[in-house]
C-alpha cells in the first residue's frame, strides 16, 4: 500500500490516558495531530485496567457488604453473585465511559486518528502502513503490558492477563495470582469476594513498595476474606493443570488451580517503535527522559508509563499536561518533582504519597518523627462499625511533610489533603486551622497534624502560660 505523507505539528504514538490528553490539549491549541493507535482508543486504563478492575471491585465489595450486613443489625439471607451479570456490568461501564476516549471524539477535535501500528523512520519521521508523517515534535505515549517472567512451563499453559481477565464469563474455580502488588492484591480479593478460591503466590512481600505496617492491614484483611497468601514463594515451574510449583520458606509447595492470572509487573511497549531509527535511548524499565520528559532525541518526548517514571493514570496525565505547558507555552517543567499519590483499592483501601516511613529512615535516618493516628479514635469509623487502619505521617525534625499513609475505608478520597500539601508546600500549621466536618473519617488528617502540636501546646511552659493569663484576665 502507498503511505500518504502527512506533515504534523505533532504525532503521538498511543492512545491511552497519557496520548489522549496530549491529542485533546494540542488539537484544542490549535496545532495539527496526528494520533497513532493499534489497539483500542483508552488504552489500558479504560479497556484492561483501571475501569474494569474498579468495576468488578464494586461488584465485589457490594457481596462483602451485603454477608457482613448482620454485623449492623441487617439481615441479608441469600447472596449470590451472577457472575456473567458481574461482567457485563463491567462491560457496560466501559462502554459507557469510553465516547470520552473514541475515535470520532477525536477526531472531532481535528485530530488525524491512524488505527495502526506506528514506527519511527528516521529521527522525526513515524510511519504505519497506510501514512508517513513528518513531524515537528514527537510523543512516546505507548503504554506497557503485563510482564510475563522467564518462568519454566509458564509458555505451555493457558493465563490470564490483564487484558484477558475481563473477558471471562464464569467464575473461575481457583484462580491463582502470581505477584502480590496492586494489581495481584485489588483482583485477588475482588475475585476471592465474588466466590472463587483465590492464591496468591508472591516471590518477595505483597505490597512492598507501601509502608508495611499498612500493608499488614490489608493483607489481614484478605486472609479474613480466605484469600491465601503465599509470600516469600518463588515459582520454580509451571506445569499443566495449571499447577503452579514454588519454593517457600517450608520448602517446596504445588499449588493446583484452574486458572492462572500474571501480575508480576509491566514491561515497557518499546517493540515495534524501530526507537534505534531515532535515536531514542531506553532500557527494559523504559525510554530515558529528562526532567522536561525529553529523550535522547530532542525532538522526540515520552510520557506516561512507557517513561518509566511510574505507572499510575493520573500520572500519565500529569506528564501529558506538562509535555503540553513545556512544548506549546514554553514553560519550564519538571517532572521530576512531582508529587505523585498511589492508591490500591483493596477492601481497606492503602492510600499513600511521598516517602513511607523506611524510606524516610533511609533518606533522613532516626531525625524524622512519624505521627499515627488509627481509625479507632475516629467516631464515623465507630459508627460505621469499621475502626480497621490509620493514618501515619512523616515529617521531618523540622516539621516539613515527607510523606503520608492512609489505609481504610475510602482512604483514597481522604488522602488529597496531604498530596495538596506536599503539592503546595503547606505548612502543618496550616492544616490544623481548618475545620473539619464531624464526623467524617477525614478528622483523620486534622488529628495527624495537630499530634505535630500537642507536645509543644501541653508542655510546661505553656501551662505555666496559661495559669500567668488567668491571672491577668
Ligand atoms: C489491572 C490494572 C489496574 C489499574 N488500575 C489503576 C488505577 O486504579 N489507577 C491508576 O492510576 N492506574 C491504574 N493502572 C495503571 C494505568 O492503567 C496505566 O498507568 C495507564 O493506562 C498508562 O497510560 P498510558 O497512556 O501511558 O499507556 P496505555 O494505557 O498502555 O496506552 C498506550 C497505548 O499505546 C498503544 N500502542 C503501543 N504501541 C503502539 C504502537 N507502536 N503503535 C500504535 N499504538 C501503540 C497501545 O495499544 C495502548 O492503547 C492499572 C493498570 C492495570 C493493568
Ligand atoms: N490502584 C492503582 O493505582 C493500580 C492498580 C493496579 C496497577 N497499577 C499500576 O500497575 C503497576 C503494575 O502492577 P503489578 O501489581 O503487576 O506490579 P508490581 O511490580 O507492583 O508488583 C508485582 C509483584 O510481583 C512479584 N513478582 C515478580 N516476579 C514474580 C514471580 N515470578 N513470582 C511471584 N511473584 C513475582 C514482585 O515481587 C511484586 O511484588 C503498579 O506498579 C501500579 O503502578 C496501579
Amino acid at each position: 500500500m502507498k503511505q500518504e505523507r502527512i506533515r504534523a505539528d505533532l504525532a503521538i504514538i498511543g492512545a491511552g490516558s497519557a496520548g489522549l490528553s496530549v491529542a485533546a490539549g494540542a488539537a484544542q491549541l490549535g496545532l495539527s495531530v496526528v494520533l497513532f493507535e493499534r489497539g483500542e482508543m483508552g488504552g489500558d486504563c479504560l479497556n484492561y485496567g483501571c475501569v474494569p478492575s474498579k468495576a468488578l471491585i464494586a461488584a465485589a465489595d457490594a457481596a462483602h457488604a451485603a454477608r457482613e450486613a448482620r454485623a449492623l443489625g441487617v439481615g441479608v439471607s441469600d447472596v449470590t453473585v451472577d457472575f456473567p451479570a458481574v461482567m457485563a456490568r463491567v462491560h457496560k461501564v466501559i462502554a459507557e465511559i469510553a465516547p470520552i476516549d473514541s475515535q470520532e471524539r477525536f477526531e472531532g477535535l481535528g485530530v488525524r486518528v491512524v488505527r495502526e501500528t506506528a514506527r519511527f523512520k528516521d529521527r522525526r519521521t513515524v510511519e504505519s502502513e497506510s501514512v508517513k508523517v513528518t513531524a515537528r515534535k514527537v510523543v512516546i505515549a505507548a503504554g506497557s503490558r503485563a510482564a510475563a517472567p522467564p518462568i519454566p512451563g509458564l509458555d505451555t499453559v493457558p493465563y490470564l492477563t490483564n487484558e484477558s481477565l475481563f473477558e471471562l464469563t464464569a467464575l473461575p474455580e481457583h484462580l491463582i495470582v502470581l505477584g502480590g502488588g496492586p494489581i495481584g492484591v485489588e483482583l485477588g480479593q475482588a475475585f476471592r469476594r465474588l466466590g472463587a478460591r483465590v492464591t496468591i503466590v508472591e516471590a518477595m512481600t505483597l505490597l512492598s513498595k507501601e509502608d508495611s505496617d499498612a500493608a499488614a492491614v490489608v493483607l489481614d484483611q484478605l486472609e479474613a476474606d480466605g484469600v491465601t497468601l503465599l509470600a516469600g514463594h518463588k515459582v520454580v515451574r509451571i506445569e499443566p493443570g495449571p499447577v503452579v510449583v514454588a519454593e517457600g520458606p517450608q520448602g517446596e509447595v504445588r499449588i493446583a488451580g484452574s486458572h492462572l492470572l500474571v501480575a508480576v509487573g509491566r514491561t515497557p511497549s518499546l517493540k515495534d517503535l524501530n526507537l534505534e531509527a531515532a535515536g531514542v535511548a531506553h532500557d527494559k524499565g523504559g525510554i530515558t527522559t529528562n526532567a522536561a520528559l525529553r529523550t535522547s532525541n530532542p525532538r522526540v518526548f515520552a510520557i506516561g508509563d512507557i517513561a518509566g517514571r511510574g505507572q499510575f493514570t493520573h500520572l500519565a496525565g500529569a506528564h501529558a499536561g506538562l509535555f503540553v505547558r513545556r512544548a506549546l507555552f514554553a514553560s519550564p517543567i519538571n517532572a521530576d518533582r512531582l508529587v505523585v499519590p498511589r492508591v490500591t483499592y483493596s477492601d481497606p483501601e492503602l492510600a499513600a504519597v511521598g516517602l513511607t516511613e523506611a524510606q524516610a529512615r533511609a533518606q533522613h535516618g532516626d531525625a524524622i518523627k512519624v505521627l499515627v493516628s488509627p481509625f479507632a479514635d475516629n467516631d464515623r469509623a465507630q459508627a460505621e462499625g469499621d475502626t480497621r487502619g490509620f493514618g501515619k505521617l512523616v515529617l521531618s525534625a523540622k516539621g516539613q511533610i515527607l510523606g503520608a499513609t492512609l489505609v481504610g475505608a475510602r482512604a483514597g478520597d481522604h488522602l488529597a489533603v496531604w498530596t495538596q500539601a506536599m503539592t503546595t508546600r503547606l505548612k502543618l500549621s496550616n492544616l490544623t486551622g481548618v475545620i473539619a466536618p464531624y464526623p467524617t473519617r477525614g478528622e483523620i488528617n486534622k488529628r495527624l497534624a495537630g499530634q505535630f502540636y500537642t507536645p509543644t501546646l501541653f508542655s510546661p511552659g505553656v501551662r505555666r502560660l496559661v495559669s500567668v493569663l488567668k491571672r491577668l484576665a
